[in-house]
């Protein structure tokens, strides 16, 4: 047995569950070893008929990218295989305040009648896959119980194969937050490279970004010429501004992820936040070369930095409202030690109504992600607050609705205050 599914399991008692599904609040709730007091089940699966078949699938393959792979094509997988009326919604388990714990996964319920097949479907998932599969019934009592499909490793173990759901606290900040450091977001190179270089032989497009990569042995002597950085959600104005700067300040032109990554983007995006966020990562690390070499000659203005990975990285990670990102101050926002310090970092922001007047004006494709932005409010708030969190240098936010004149005497104002020019 692999010691990450042993230890996971060794560990399943003090383990909590998250259930979301849609519609309702998240829904949290342990296990605990049967016959061992009167607690109730969690409202959430009175709703629930007591001849529903319930099952989980948690991902635990020991190797990383694995996981984030198989966890990417598992739904699809699930969608393609199970009975048509099978719903699916995302599950997940950690050990409360233990860092990167948390795992994640899908529970489905289905009917009497197709439960057979969803049972085929499961076990065939189990036997060839890196799941570990449950299922739940309720009783006439309105409890619920849990039982472990892997029995050979519950044996091993000598853990009960059932146990009582029993609902406990939600915790102070959502569980995803528990394994954001150097998963979803990379504090240095050699993290973010490591992904990379893993992902080689399923990815070859990763060995070709890999060999794009400046050399990193050179120490660089501190840059003569000041470094602004313009952040801020699509459509608030990045590209208007950094061109006026560039032209009024004679200044260099450069953007993260560069112009040399745009051959790989599409297909990266494409990747699991893993991957995905680690080839972004390494692209500020290029951009930052570029701005080392040009900032000798002029100033610099760049088009999104790290602000913008390290932001849409936790707000993605993160679902639900502002109040469960990672509190400020959290070290998830932190500068990474190895990457360059910009002078200063300006963030644009608009009101959404405007934003949403200037994408369709300009009416063009979207990322998926800028267009999650569009219908998903919350997500754009978390993305806004996980901006004005991150420090190291922290960002100036400047008000992008004037017109694109005044936004630019503003942010000139906040370079020649800030950057001597
Ligand atoms: N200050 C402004 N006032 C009004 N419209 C603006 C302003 N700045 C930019 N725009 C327009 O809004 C749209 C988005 O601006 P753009 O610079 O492309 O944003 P970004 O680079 O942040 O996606 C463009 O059509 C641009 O002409
Ligand atoms: N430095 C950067 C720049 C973009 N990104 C990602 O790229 C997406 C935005 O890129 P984009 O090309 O749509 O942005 P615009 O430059 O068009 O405003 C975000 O969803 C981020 O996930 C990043 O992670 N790091």
């Amino acid at each position: 047995m692999a010691r990450r599914v042993k230890t996971f399991l060794s560990q399943w008692s003090s383990r909590i569950f998250l259930l979301e599904l849609d519609g309702t609040p998240p829904l949290y709730f342990r296990v605990q070893e049967q016959h061992r007091g009167e607690e109730k089940a969690p409202r959430v699966f009175a709703q629930f008929h007591k001849q529903d078949r319930c099952y989980s699938l948690l991902v635990c393959s020991p190797d990383r990218i694995r996981r984030a792979k198989f966890y990417g094509e598992l739904k699809d997988k699930l969608l393609r295989e199970l009975p048509a009326g099978c719903d699916l919604a995302a599950i997940s388990s950690f050990l409360p305040d233990v860092r990167d714990s948390l795992v994640r996964g899908y529970f489905l319920k289905s009917s009497t009648e197709d439960s057979p097949h969803t049972e085929r479907v499961l076990r065939e998932l189990e036997r060839r896959d890196p799941v570990l599969v449950c299922s739940y019934s309720g009783g006439e009592d309105g409890q619920w119980t849990q039982r472990l499909w892997s029995q050979a490793e519950s044996k091993t173990l000598q853990m009960p194969v059932e146990y009582s759901v029993v609902p406990t606290e939600a915790p102070p900040y959502h569980p995803s937050t528990l394994n954001i450091i150097n998963s979803d977001v990379f504090y240095s190179f050699d993290e973010a490279y490591d992904v990379l270089k893993k992902c080689g032989d399923i990815i070859p497009e990763a060995t070709s970004v890999l060999e794009t990569l400046p050399s990193r042995e050179k120490a660089r002597r501190k840059p003569d010429f000041p470094i602004v950085v313009i952040e801020g959600l699509d459509a608030t104005g990045k590209t208007t501004l950094t061109e006026s700067l560039k032209d009024t300040l004679g200044a260099t032109l450069l953007r993260s992820p560069p112009q040399s990554l745009s051959p790989w983007r599409a297909r990266f995006d494409q990747e699991p936040p893993l991957i995905r966020r680690a080839f972004y990562a390494l692209g500020n690390y290029i951009t930052a070369e570029q701005i080392s070499q040009e900032a000798m000659k002029t100033p610099i203005i760049v088009d999104r930095f790290w602000h913008s990975t390290a932001a849409y990285a936790i707000a993605t990670a993160v679902s639900g409202p502002v109040c469960n990102l990672p509190p400020a101050g959290s070290e998830v926002y932190r500068w990474p030690g190895d990457l360059l310090q910009p002078s200063l970092v300006v963030l644009l922001t608009l009101d959404p109504e405007e934003r949403e007047r200037r994408l369709r004006n300009r009416g063009q494709m979207k990322t998926d992600e800028e267009k999650e932005l569009d219908h998903n409010r919350l997500f754009r708030l978390r993305v806004e607050e996980a901006y004005r969190r991150i420090s190291g240098p922290a960002c100036v936010t400047v008000d992008a609705s004037p017109s694109a004149d005044q936004v630019l005497q503003q942010v000139l104002l906040l370079i020649r205050g800030k950057c001597h020019l």
